[in-house]
């Protein structure tokens, strides 16, 4: 595994190698290369069991940032994003921002000519983007109606769930046997249960029954456990205060945590990571997620994914991709890359992005894939 130093974090640019046996994966699925040295278990370095102190140093400073951030007042956005102006009439701050990320529905027209005579593949992002933002991340359902429509866009077109849950949450979620699902922000990667539909027509694994799987960071199964467990324990007393197993990652929530407590949520992972190198920090909304420094994301996810369908770097595939986070920034970023699909921003408020279009909230996602739909019934008359 290749480690290199940067100033907060070590980065593994290698994921860490693969038992394919175990996984029942033909290696002529696989793009990314999965060699490397060993992830050693001798690694693992005894946990803190202390109680939290006080905030000790600049990197726990900069998380606390980051999480005041990740709900900015509106009020803050509009100045912040330098519209002009600073005013409070935040439909005007969203209009300005939509003349750089068009409404994804008004421009559907656009978006449909240039999909003519293309194979369009969707990777939908869960939270924000299928189901609405709840306070219990154990309530955040998708609606029948979004379900159908997701149903009814698999008849047409791949498509593929990914997710910062474990790949078995986000399923039982969704509910669908027939969609690509990435849980753990793509570092656990399945493929429709059934044999697949005759979209994937062009992939050369048509008539294949065999579930694609892809886990760069199983190396890290134990470790990732073992932190899960020192942060339920250490957060047990901080009120609102909420640990979740994503199999390969783990989230911290602190939105139910009143804002005084932040400071002490920011510190209790930081005194678990200081321990542990080979696991980094990033930020979701109101949320803080513990990974492995793999050079692995929703972007690579999505490379994968691609590749694994014949369909990567083709000039007749358009991939879209649908996401509210910060996370699937990475997607969106790839896709940008070479003009080589759209990323779509679902934010009812202004936000920095490398996505193309925006939707305001999941009632829109779903209006726009039910666009989808009808325009590909229309188009096969
Ligand atoms: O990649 P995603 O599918 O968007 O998952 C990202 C995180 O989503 C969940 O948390 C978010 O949604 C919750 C329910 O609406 C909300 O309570 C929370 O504040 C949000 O951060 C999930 O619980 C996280 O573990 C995921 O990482």
């Amino acid at each position: 595994m290749d480690m290199k130093s940067n100033k907060s974090s070590p980065v593994i640019t290698d994921p860490p190698p693969l038992d394919k046996s175990r996984l029942g994966i033909r290696s002529g699925r696989l793009p990314y290369s999965q060699s490397g040295a060993l992830f050693s278990s001798g690694m693992y370095i005894p946990l803190p069991r202390k109680k939290p102190g006080k905030l000790d140093d600049d990197r726990t400073n900069g998380w606390l940032d980051a999480m005041k951030s990740s709900s900015p007042p509106r009020k803050k956005l509009l100045v912040d994003l330098s519209f002009g102006f600073a005013s409070d009439d935040t439909d005007t701050a969203y209009s300005s921002w939509m003349v750089k990320y068009p409404s994804a529905l008004n421009s559907f027209e656009e978006i449909s000519n240039f999909a003519k005579n293309k194979k369009v593949v969707l990777f939908l992002d869960y939270d924000g983007t299928l189901s609405p933002i709840v306070d219990d991340p154990d309530r955040a359902f998708m609606s029948d109606e979004m379900r159908s429509s997701v149903k009814n866009l698999v008849k047409y077109f791949p498509t593929a769930i990914i997710s910062g849950r474990s790949r078995d949450k986000v399923y039982e979620l969704v509910g669908l046997a027939e969609l690509y699902y990435a849980g753990s922000h793509g570092m656990d990667i399945m493929g429709p249960m059934h044999e697949v539909c005759s979209n994937f027509c062009s992939s050369p694994h048509k008539q294949d029954k065999e579930v694609i799987l892809f886990q760069p960071a199983r190396e890290f199964l134990p470790m990732i456990d073992e932190v899960f467990k020192t942060l339920v324990e250490i957060t047990g007393d901080i009120k609102g205060a909420k640990v979740e197993s994503h199999k390969f990652c783990a989230s911290i929530h602190y939105r139910n945590v009143d804002k005084n407590n932040w400071p002490t949520i920011a510190q209790c992972v930081h005194d678990i990571l200081k321990n542990y190198p080979c696991l980094c920090l990033t930020h979701g909304r109101k949320v803080l997620e513990v990974r492995p420094v793999i050079d692995w994301n929703k972007g690579k996810a999505v490379e994968f994914l691609l590749e694994s369908l014949g369909l990567r770097n083709r000039d007749d595939v358009l991939p879209i991709y649908i996401g509210d986070d910060k996370t699937d920034e990475d997607a969106f970023r790839v896709l940008r890359k070479k003009n080589r699909g759209y990323g779509i921003i679902v934010s009812s408020v202004p936000k920095e992005t490398d996505a193309f279009y925006s939707l305001r909230d999941p009632s829109e996602v779903m209006q726009f894939l039910e666009s989808l739909v009808k325009w590909k019934e229309q188009n096969e008359l």
